[in-house]
């Protein structure tokens, strides 16, 4: 049991690890760090994506091994809290302050705690529906700090990462993992099935990042021109959205992390039934 619970941990760690690392390189992404530019971040690069995702797998492992055959209840809720912020506080050691991935740190830190609830036995709408149930739990100990997701979500009325997460992901469940799940099964190459997945994320969230920076009109904007390259389908159209993006000083950080989350999904599920998706496509590319 103790092995199994071990090794449960550090594989389901080294697996959100592996989603991170897999966002950061996905190229070319709108407004977002990746191989060719930093987007519309002038702190980041992706050198300091790589470092910041490598530096949380304790963080992910120790909440998946404290999760471990559980179920969701507040002291549950609030051991997660307090791993999620130590791992906040080490990712800002890690790039001397700067915000990589605090977002992901919240979403992926939830699903690997129902992931491991399940002791690797759930579907991904189990780990989510169980995800939304932590997520649902106060957290007493929750600093009251004014954040910019809070600050924009009570201004235009939008739901940010709790709300996402608080819902049971519903961007995921419903956006996202259907594409990447439909792209592949029109035979469509790994990578652009991802770019996909990322265009429809910009083209539904509200993301609070895009709101906090440039308000309504960036997020509308966003929005309209992510629907459109999908439907174009080129990789050119993407870098032109990039280019828009970078302009407009527009980042859709919170579909990145969506992405990362939904790639974290596929994996473990793919993990559950033994089909792993991912080895597949790289054996037929
Ligand atoms: C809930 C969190 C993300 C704070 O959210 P808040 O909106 O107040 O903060 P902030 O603007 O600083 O960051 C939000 C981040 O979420 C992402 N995001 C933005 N919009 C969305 C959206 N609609 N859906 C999902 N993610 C989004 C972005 O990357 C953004 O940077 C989180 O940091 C938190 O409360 N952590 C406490 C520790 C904890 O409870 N951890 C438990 C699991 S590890
Ligand atoms: N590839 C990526 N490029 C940029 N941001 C990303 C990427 N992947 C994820 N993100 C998310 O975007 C967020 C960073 O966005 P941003 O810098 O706008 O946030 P902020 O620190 O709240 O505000 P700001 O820097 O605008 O004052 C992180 O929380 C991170 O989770």
């Amino acid at each position: 049991m103790y092995n199994t619970k071990l090794a449960f941990s550090g594989n389901a760690a080294e697996t959100a690890v592996r989603s991170l690392i897999e966002e950061v390189e996905l190229t070319p992404k709108p407004g977002l760090v990746d191989r060719t530019n930093h987007g519309a971040h002038q702190d980041l690069t992706i050198d300091l994506m790589r470092k910041s995702a490598i530096s949380l797998k304790e963080t992910f492992e120790e909440i998946a091994y404290i999760s471990y055959g559980s179920n969701p209840s507040i002291s549950l809720r609030e051991e997660i809290a307090e791993i999620g912020r130590h791992g906040e506080i080490r990712m800002f050691e890690t790039t001397g302050g700067v915000n990589t991935h605090k977002g992901a740190i919240w979403a992926i830190g939830l699903l690997i705690s129902a992931a491991a609830m399940g002791k690797g036995g759930y579907s991904s709408k189990e780990i989510m529906s169980r995800a939304g149930e932590i997520a649902r739990h106060p957290d007493q100990h929750c600093p009251d700090t004014d954040t910019n997701g809070k600050r924009v979500s009570t201004k235009y009325g939008v739901n940010g990462a709790k709300g996402e997460a608080q819902q049971g992901f519903p961007h995921i469940e419903h956006v996202s993992l259907p594409m990447l799940k439909r792209s592949r099964a029109f035979g469509i190459p790994e990578e652009t099935a991802k770019l996909n997945t990322l265009l429809t994320l910009i083209a539904h969230l509200d993301d609070t990042c895009i709101l906090h920076r440039g308000g309504f009109k960036a997020l509308e904007f966003a929005k309209k021109h992510a629907s459109a390259a999908l439907t174009a389908g080129s990789i050119d159209s993407i870098k032109r959205l990039d280019e828009a993006f970078i302009i407009r000083n527009i980042s859709p950080g919170g579909s990145a992390d969506l992405l990362a989350a939904t790639l974290f999904l596929d994996k473990i599920q793919a993990t559950v039934t033994g089909h792993d998706v991912q080895k597949e496509a790289e054996y037929t590319h």
